[in-house]
């Protein structure tokens, strides 16, 4: 039996969020809702609905292969699954402790589902569009079985605006979820060298300027 999730675990990230601005979680899902995720991925990657992700927003949106190559499926909240319903339950308790400890008014979750066929990449770069701040915690959770580190794919953070160099690597592990501060971190994904399938969301931020 997997090890049960502690209800406490949205606080532990909120505070580790609080204290670092990014956090690395093991187990956030149970593997069985994993699995589940991950099946419903590939079926749809293999039927075709994913599309190349862009670069901006808008009349800015372009698909610029100097930064990414990976392909997206937007989820449509009104049309989840019920194992996306699940997650979708799950980072609402995320965005509630998070809000409770860091007063940050997130109030809504953008989503997508995102392949990196093997060679495919997002280079450095920050989880904000040029003038729209909305974007203000992001959210990736894998959805790869047995990942190792020769299968490359590591998102790497940079942590700290004041040491460039300084930065850690993280697997796609199945289960696992990385959030960090969207405008705080410069982060890439590293080629892959078999398909990496992910479940990436941003929680936005009301104020005055993106009501
Ligand atoms: O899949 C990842 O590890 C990160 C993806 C990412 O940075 C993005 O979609 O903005
Ligand atoms: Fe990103």
């Amino acid at each position: 039996m997997p090890p049960k999730r502690p209800p406490e675990l949205p606080e532990q990230i909120a505070a580790t969020l609080a204290d670092q601005g990014w956090c690395v979680t093991d187990d956030f899902l149970p593997p069985l809702l994993v699995c589940q995720l991950r099946q419903e991925a590939q079926q749809l990657w293999q039927a075709g609905g994913f599309r190349r992700a862009g670069v901006g927003r808008g009349v800015e949106l372009r698909v610029r292969d100097a930064v990414r190559t990976d392909r997206v499926a937007w989820l449509d909240p009104s049309a989840l699954s019920a194992a996306q319903r699940l997650y979708w339950t799950q980072l609402e308790q995320l965005r509630l402790a998070v809000n409770q400890m860091l007063f940050l008014g997130l109030y809504e979750l953008e989503a997508h589902l995102a392949v990196y066929p093997p060679g495919t990449y997002f280079r450095k770069h920050l989880d904000q569009f040029r003038g729209l701040g909305a974007r203000t915690l992001s959210c990736v959770l894998y959805l790869n079985d047995d990942w190792l580190e020769q299968d490359g794919g590591a998102l790497r953070i940079y942590t700290g605006p004041e040491a460039p160099e300084c930065s850690v690597a993280v697997l796609p592990k199945g289960g696992r979820l990385v959030s960090f501060f969207s405008a705080r971190f410069l982060h890439e994904v590293e080629p892959a060298q078999r398909e990496r399938f992910s479940l990436t969301g941003w929680f936005k931020r009301r104020s005055a300027q993106h009501q």
